[in-house]
């Protein structure tokens, strides 16, 4: 044990004083213990001196809230069609219920937490996506500033990604296109994405297919070739385009295994898939669709 400390040490120091965004993943947070398991793990990072800044979604949440209600779903390239009833339960579903379940558990561990969505501080800037999606916002700015003055407490922003328009109009946000934002405009050493996959595969789901690294060229010829489906297009579009914005390097990590972001970032081991920045001109970017 005091090995394994002493060999974390070198990692510790890397990350100390630097910005970690985590986005936790509706379906990565199923299980209790493990849910449980990741936020104290999140919350050893805050001790530690690392600025964490938890940015969450919640589909699973939202799905049952809109069952309740007896209103249908549909999805259209991984992004959920929003009609204005349904951009209201989101709110309700992901502000009122994940966001503050996540701020209890957290404030349980014994560690402080406060929880925002991105209506607050007009953190979360949109204006409409497409007339296709309804009330579904395209992000035109991230205000960190409200983020930046929660990290310098003790306590970790847990932040809910609905957005507001200039009239005060609400709109959904996918939470993986939000989080990648707010990592961009924070610089954000590292961006680590819990989800409900060991990463990104070639052949999905073929195990050998499995890759520990890749490139934002190779993530291209991926989507072009079409072995991306569902919530991993929006996940892989939005990594891209905050690689415009400052953002490095990013992790698509298991949210259920247990310690999986410390044995990430405290061992020379990786355990999901690494995606990097090359040569790729990210210009072309610019035009990318949310
Ligand atoms: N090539 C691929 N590699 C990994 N996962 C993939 C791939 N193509 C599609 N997926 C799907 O993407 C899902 C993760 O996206 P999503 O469900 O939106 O996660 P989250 O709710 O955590 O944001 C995986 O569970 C998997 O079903
Ligand atoms: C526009 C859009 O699709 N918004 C998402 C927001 C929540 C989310 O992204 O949650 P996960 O990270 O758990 O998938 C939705 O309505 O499901």
């Amino acid at each position: 044990m005091p090995e394994t400390l002493t060999a974390a040490l070198p990692f510790m120091l890397k990350y100390q004083g630097q910005t970690v965004v985590i986005k936790y993943g509706g379906n990565a947070m199923t299980d209790e213990g493990i849910k449980q398991a990741v936020l104290s793990d999140i919350l050893l990072l805050k001790t530690m001196g690392i600025n964490v800044v938890l940015v969450h979604g919640g589909g699973p949440a939202i799905n049952e809230m809109l069952d309740k209600y007896g209103k249908t779903t549909k999805f259209i390239g991984g992004l959920r069609y929003t009609d204005k009833e349904t951009a209201e339960l989101a709110l309700v579903a992901l502000s009122g219920m994940v966001n503050k379940s996540l701020v209890r558990d957290i404030q349980r561990l014994g560690g402080e937490a406060i929880g925002i969505s991105g209506i607050d501080g007009h953190m979360i800037e949109v204006t409409q996506l497409s007339q296709e999606l309804g009330y579904v916002g395209k992000i035109t700015k991230i205000n960190t500033e409200i983020i930046e003055r929660i990290s310098k407490t003790a306590a970790i922003p847990v932040i809910a990604t609905a957005g507001v328009d200039e009239n005060g109009e609400i709109y959904n946000v996918n939470a993986d296109t939000a989080a990648s934002r707010i990592a961009g405009e924070l610089k954000a050493e590292r961006f680590i994405l819990l989800s409900d996959v060991r990463g990104l595969y070639a052949n999905y789901p073929e195990e050998s297919s499995f890759l520990s690294e890749i490139t934002l060229s190779g993530i291209e010829q991926l989507i072009a070739s079409g072995k991306i489906a569902g919530g991993m297009i929006p996940k892989l579009e939005a990594i891209q385009y905050a690689m415009q914005s400052g953002l490095n390097e990013a992790v698509l990590l298991d949210g259920r295994m247990k310690n999986s972001l410390i044995l990430e970032l405290f061992t020379t081991e990786g355990f999901g898939t690494l995606i990097k920045k090359d040569n790729l001109d990210l210009a072309k970017f610019d035009k990318l669709k949310h």
